[in-house]
């Protein structure tokens, strides 16, 4: 993936959020106060009025393929992945070591003074580094948010400038981290061609050396919820989304169901996973990538740990054949190359999911 040509963006002066609120300002800045349009739901109370994202236990999947159990819940997964593109997985099988340790280091990253962080910016442009990525403009509002970013896999897409020597032990528990959260992701492909009656193997062996990234995102509280957000509204560009809230983490993600905001109530030792665009393009649609957003709280600071799990930047992308059908189920996406797909989605802001149009076959 080529790097932008990043002299050409000017994107003022972006402030460090934490920073921020340690100066107590009387209101909330000008740049991150959001349009009347995108306020709606920013603040509910009423999170239990609102239906829960389908829940998937991963140990009835561990069970034989011709258990009863096991066909429920793969039918329970289909079912997820065509009318919420999320759900929650428990009994997922992750050392607990590995899971704490790696919130333990990303909160112990951002409380390190911001001399410290910046030692490892994320330059306008790009999306690895600490800071806030997807701004290409000086007007463009800002998230109340402070994300560390860093390509993980293969290797070669690793900024070791950025990989940061405090804490002590960031780059050996993210490495654990991250080779557990592969695993992860390529059980939950095998899940996914089974529930979508291919072969187990079908993405792993069209993925390739698969490219996996982190973002973690540190929400800290803010005065008025009702006027930011903590994350722009988008689809990810990834294969698979697997979302870490850290422990007792409030409500913070929302994700649009039918025109509404619904929010996703963390559940103790779940892990939050989402599809993402290219899956939906491969399913011929028939999986959705799904818009979504972070809302702040008055009170509360809020961690997550993202993986992005997606194809390796050779492999050619289209809906597969088994998927598509010229009579009942035309191709809604035309090919197009994953690496070509991540320049595209690094090189334009979060607006929803819009970054999808460049495959779209428009009728
Ligand atoms: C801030 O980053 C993102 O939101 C993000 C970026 C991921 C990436 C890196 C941090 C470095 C390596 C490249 C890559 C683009 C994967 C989102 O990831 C999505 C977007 C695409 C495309 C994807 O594959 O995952
Ligand atoms: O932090 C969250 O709840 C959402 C994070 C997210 O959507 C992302 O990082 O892509
Ligand atoms: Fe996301």
């Amino acid at each position: 993936m080529a790097p932008l040509p990043i002299s050409s963006i000017r994107v003022g002066k972006i402030e460090d959020v934490q920073e921020l609120i340690k100066s107590k300002p009387n209101k909330v800045p000008e740049r991150f106060i959001r349009d009347a349009n995108e306020r709606g739901g920013l603040v509910s109370l009423k999170t239990h009025f609102h239906q829960p994202i389908p829940v998937i236990d991963l140990s009835e999947l561990s069970k034989p393929h011709t258990n009863d159990d096991f066909v429920f819940e793969i039918l329970k997964l289909s079912q997820a992945c065509e009318d919420w593109g999320f759900f929650q997985v428990i009994n997922h099988g992750l050392e607990v070591d590995v899971v704490d340790d790696i919130e333990k280091v990303a909160k112990e990253f951002f409380e390190m003074p911001l001399e410290e962080k910046q030692k490892y910016p994320l330059e306008p442009g790009t999306v690895q580094g600490y800071g806030q990525a997807f701004i290409f403009s000086e007007d463009q509002k800002l998230d109340w948010c402070n994300m560390f970013a860093l390509g993980v896999h293969p290797p070669s897409i690793r900024n070791p400038k950025l990989w940061p020597s405090k804490p002590a032990r960031f780059s050996e528990s993210l490495k654990g981290y991250s080779k557990e959260m592969r695993k992860l992701c390529k059980r939950l492909l095998t899940y996914i061609a089974i529930s979508l009656g291919l072969k187990k193997d079908r993405f792993e062996e069209m993925f390739g050396e698969a490219v996996q990234a982190v973002r973690m995102n540190y929400y800290p509280p803010c005065s008025s919820p009702d006027l930011v957000l903590g994350l722009s509204p988008h689809s990810d560009g990834s294969a698979l989304t697997v979302l870490q809230q850290s422990k007792d983490s409030c409500v913070g993600l929302q994700i649009l169901k039918d025109n509404t905001w619904v929010p996703v109530l963390p559940l103790p030792n779940a892990l939050v996973i989402n599809i993402g665009d290219t899956v939906e393009v491969l399913t011929n649609g028939k999986y959705k990538s799904v818009e979504h957003r972070a809302v702040t709280n008055r009170e509360r600071e809020r961690l997550t740990i993202v993986t992005f799990y997606a194809p390796n930047y050779e492999v050619e992308i289209e809906p597969m054949g088994e998927l598509v059908d010229d009579e009942t189920n035309p191709c809604k996406y035309r090919s197009y190359n994953h690496g070509d797909y991540s320049y595209h989605y690094v090189s334009n802001k979060l607006q929803g999911k819009k970054s999808l149009d460049f495959a779209k076959i428009l009728n």
